[in-house]
């Protein structure tokens, strides 16, 4: 059965799911972040946000959080694959932080036209 395809699908989304826990069990810019979503979800329940600024909420949640997985995978990888320092490995690190930041930029944004309005 696990070998059909819907098997795999199946053992593809368990895989997924074990990755999302691991990084909020492991990572503290994960944890930042969960504790950030919920105060802005609570905020947009406070505010009584429109069904449009609740999908940008989402969607800047989301767009975090997700890069932010990707750049602890390519942290992981690095440090794998290259433990000492090499410059590679800090242009590598540096680019997948760069990722977080615009992203970040970018969910900040989205609130301040959010919430500003609303003060
Ligand atoms: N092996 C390395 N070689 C060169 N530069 C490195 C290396 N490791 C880290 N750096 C530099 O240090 C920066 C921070 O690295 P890293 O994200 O691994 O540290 P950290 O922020 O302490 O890690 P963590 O996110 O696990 O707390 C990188 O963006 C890079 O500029």
């Amino acid at each position: 059965m696990w070998n059909s395809f819907l098997g795999k699908r199946i053992k593809g989304f368990k895989y997924a799911f074990k990755g999302a826990y691991l990084l909020l069990k492991n990572e503290a810019s994960i944890q930042v972040q969960t504790v950030i979503a919920v105060i802005v979800t609570i905020a947009g329940f406070y505010f009584d946000i429109s069904t449009t600024e609740w999908m940008f909420q989402f969607i800047a949640i989301g767009l975090v959080m997700s890069i932010e997985g990707l750049n602890t995978a390519a942290e992981e990888i690095a440090n794998f694959v290259h433990p000492d320092y090499h410059s590679k490995i800090g242009y590598i690190k540096d680019v997948a932080a760069g990722a977080v930041f615009i992203a970040a930029l970018t969910a900040v944004i989205i609130a301040c036209i959010i919430y500003i309005p609303k003060f």
